[in-house]
């Protein structure tokens, strides 16, 4: 697998960029450029160097066709101020737009294509299904290059399927990312943390049967904790909660006791009526969540605890807010845990926070990157990574085609 220079001289040709531009929205405005500003290097080194750059990325999860909360038009414009040079957009990801979008495109220029998630088969289950969507994005380029370390995880059409019809490199960003997550699978120092919480339940909760055997403690927060609670027979109210995982939670608990693996759950639970900031709230045991509520925060004794686990720890991953922190009464427990963090990180522990709306949360709580070992734009990625398993993103380019 090679770097960019793998690609020899890219001038004159169409480089097909893979960059995970999945950043955070409120209507149409970016709440966090991280995922833009960690894109840029590869961007601008293919332009640079004359290439005629075809960046395509995916925003938020629509379904096979196009959404307008889902265009990914609101970030062209930073993409652009950032790079420093125009940027075309082409309305849609494979067709008339994108082809003469390409076709208009000179040397060093660069142009992004629609939400690639627009066209069902971009993330299509089944190989086959995903072919025909490959060929067209393969067609528009001459070479391609993985840079969406997000993605990585994802065997899907742009990140999987372009690699194997196109000559291939890996990007900087993915590169640079996995040179740092090795050192938390390479014999980490312990004790080492792992902390989860978020919105994508069904995921993360899958993770945690592998992380039991590399972490010693697993701080669950976020909409992660409310599948365990049912899970020991707690009332859960209107929470998030993914009803499949409800049996794999109460397993990974007996686990966690068999093996002496720490999984620490919440002693107390912000609920609000509803999903927004001026519902009214209330703060109670995590086992007396009232039915007509939903949690969404951990409480201020939890918070407590999470800082007190982390506080001789020498190794932490963190992915997934404690709580739905873009609403103020629902932010403190990422804040604390934010602090508990950087706490370690001055005391010499290796920390790193990953995911588009973990770092975006600690911005915007007023943290500095600086603060903490590393900021990693994957979430899911990352963790599938501290994992052990192998990545289609990453194995696909090592494979002889
Ligand atoms: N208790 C909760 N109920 C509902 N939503 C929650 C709760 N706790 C956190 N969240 C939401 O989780 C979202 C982030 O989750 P997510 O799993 O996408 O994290 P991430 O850091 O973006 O990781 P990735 O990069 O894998 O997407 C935030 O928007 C936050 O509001
Ligand atoms: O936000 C992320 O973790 C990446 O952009 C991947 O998004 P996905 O979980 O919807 O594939």
């Amino acid at each position: 697998m090679g770097d960019l220079s793998s690609l020899g001289d890219v001038r004159g040709k169409r480089v097909l960029v893979r960059s995970d531009l999945n950043v955070p929205l409120d209507g149409t405005t970016i709440t966090d450029d991280g995922r833009i500003r960690a894109s840029v290097p590869t961007i601008s080194a293919l332009a640079e160097a004359g290439a005629r750059v075809i960046v395509c990325a995916h925003l938020g999860r629509p379904k096979g066709a196009p959404e307008d909360k889902y265009s990914l038009a609101p970030v062209v414009g930073r993409l652009s101020e950032l790079l420093g040079r125009p940027v075309a957009f082409a309305t849609d990801t494979v067709g008339e737009s994108a082809r003469a979008t390409v076709d208009s495109l000179e040397d060093g220029d660069v142009a992004l294509l629609e939400n690639l998630r627009f066209n069902a088969g971009e993330t299509a289950k089944v190989d086959e299904e995903r072919a025909e969507f490959a060929d067209a994005l393969a067609a528009l380029a001459d070479a391609y290059v993985s840079d969406g370390f997000g993605v990585v995880h994802r065997k899907q059409a742009s990140v999987y399927d372009v690699a194997t019809r196109l000559p291939s490199a890996m990007g900087g960003l993915v590169a640079t990312e996995v040179d740092v997550l090795k050192r938390l699978t390479v014999d980490p120092e312990r004790p080492y943390a792992v902390v989860l919480g978020g919105a994508k339940v069904a995921d993360k909760l899958a993770v945690i049967d592998n992380l039991m055997n590399t972490a010693d403690r697993l701080l669950i927060g976020g909409g992660m904790l409310f599948t365990f609670l049912a899970a020991q027979g707690h009332e859960i109210g209107k929470s998030l909660f993914d009803a499949d995982s409800v049996d794999a939670c109460r397993d990974y608990l007996r686990r966690a006791q068999e093996t002496g693996v720490e999984i620490v759950l919440p002693v107390d639970v912000i609920c609000g009526r509803e999903f927004s900031a001026d519902t009214e709230t209330v703060t109670v045991a995590a086992d007396a969540i009232p039915a007509d509520m939903m949690g969404l925060d951990i409480g201020p004794a939890s918070a407590q605890l999470y800082a007190d686990k982390l506080a001789d720890t020498r190794t932490v991953f963190w992915n997934g807010p404690m709580g739905a922190f873009e609403m103020a009464p629902f932010a403190e427990g990422t804040r604390r845990l934010a602090q508990a963090m950087v706490d370690v990180t001055a005391k010499g522990a290796l920390t790193v926070v990953g995911g588009g709306d973990s770092a975006a949360a600690v911005r915007q709580l007023g943290f500095e990157d600086s603060q903490f070992g590393h900021i990693s734009t994957g979430g899911g990625a990352s963790l599938e990574y501290l994992e052990g398993k192998e990545l289609p993103g990453i194995a696909i380019l090592t494979k002889e085609h």
